[in-house]
């Protein structure tokens, strides 16, 4: 991946969710972590078009995300924090056949790609499941499949391992690493963010360090106090 935050700052009225950032990111993999509240959604939601900078811009992959919105959220997936908020039909399938249609493509082209998409995931068995049935590691899988199968060149997943027991955070952190495709990676869970080459970490909306693993996991610690 290719992303560029010139000057790029976020507003909301008076509050400053995050202050002006310049950074670049290159590689596979980038971690983000941070206190609650910090501006590591702001921060995730600007890759993709979802949120756009008060000043400043962003591009991906030569992409500037203000200018082309619905380009940026092609070439960059987002898989959000709750996914039972962006699974939105009731069977597996059609969730992951929805965006595909949506994107124009044919009845048997979608089922073919759903296919595809549910067996990256190990969750071939979940496709005719009704999704509120689901539990929260299989909502999690089923949402990483339903965007991995728009094809995104990066996908940026807003805690994924949030609330899954050992196994399904297991499963989808396999998921994860598996993935061909870049990924920016939300998360408190700090053992998984260990893994990531590089990690960056917010407080008060500003980029507090960015670097290897160890060393932003340590700062972590210092700034929480514990
Ligand atoms: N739409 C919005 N309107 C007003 N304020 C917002 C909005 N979205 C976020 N904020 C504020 O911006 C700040 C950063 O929020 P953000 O969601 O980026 O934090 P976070 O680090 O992802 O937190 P968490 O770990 O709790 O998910 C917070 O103070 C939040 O209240």
């Amino acid at each position: 991946m290719d992303i560029i935050f010139s000057d790029c700052s976020v507003r909301y009225g008076e509050r400053t969710a995050l202050e002006p950032l310049s950074l670049r990111i290159e590689g596979a993999r980038l971690g983000v972590i941070g206190l609650n509240g910090s501006g590591k959604t702001t921060f995730a939601r600007l890759i993709n078009g979802l949120s756009l900078p008060s000043t400043g811009r962003v591009t991906v992959n030569g992409i500037e995300t203000s200018a082309e919105p619905e380009r940026a959220r092609t070439e960059a997936g987002f898989v959000f924090q709750n996914p039972q908020n962006q699974l939105i039909m009731p069977v597996v399938e059609e969730d992951i056949m929805f965006g595909l249609r949506a994107r124009g493509l044919k009845a048997c082209a979608a089922e073919e790609r759903a296919a595809e998409a549910l067996a990256r995931f190990g969750i071939e068995a979940l496709a005719r499941r009704r999704v509120h049935e689901l539990s929260g590691g299989e909502l999690q899988l089923a949402a990483m499949a339903s965007v991995w199968a728009l094809r995104p060149r990066i996908l940026v997943l807003d805690e994924p391992t949030n609330q899954l027991d050992l196994r399904n955070r297991r499963r989808v952190i396999d998921a994860i690493d598996a993935m061909p495709e870049d990924a920016v990676v939300v998360t408190h869970d700090l053992s998984f963010a260990a893994h990531m080459p590089r990690l960056l970490l917010f407080h008060g909306g500003r980029l507090l360090a960015d670097g290897a693993p160890d060393e932003t996991i340590a700062r972590y610690h210092e700034i929480a106090g514990c």
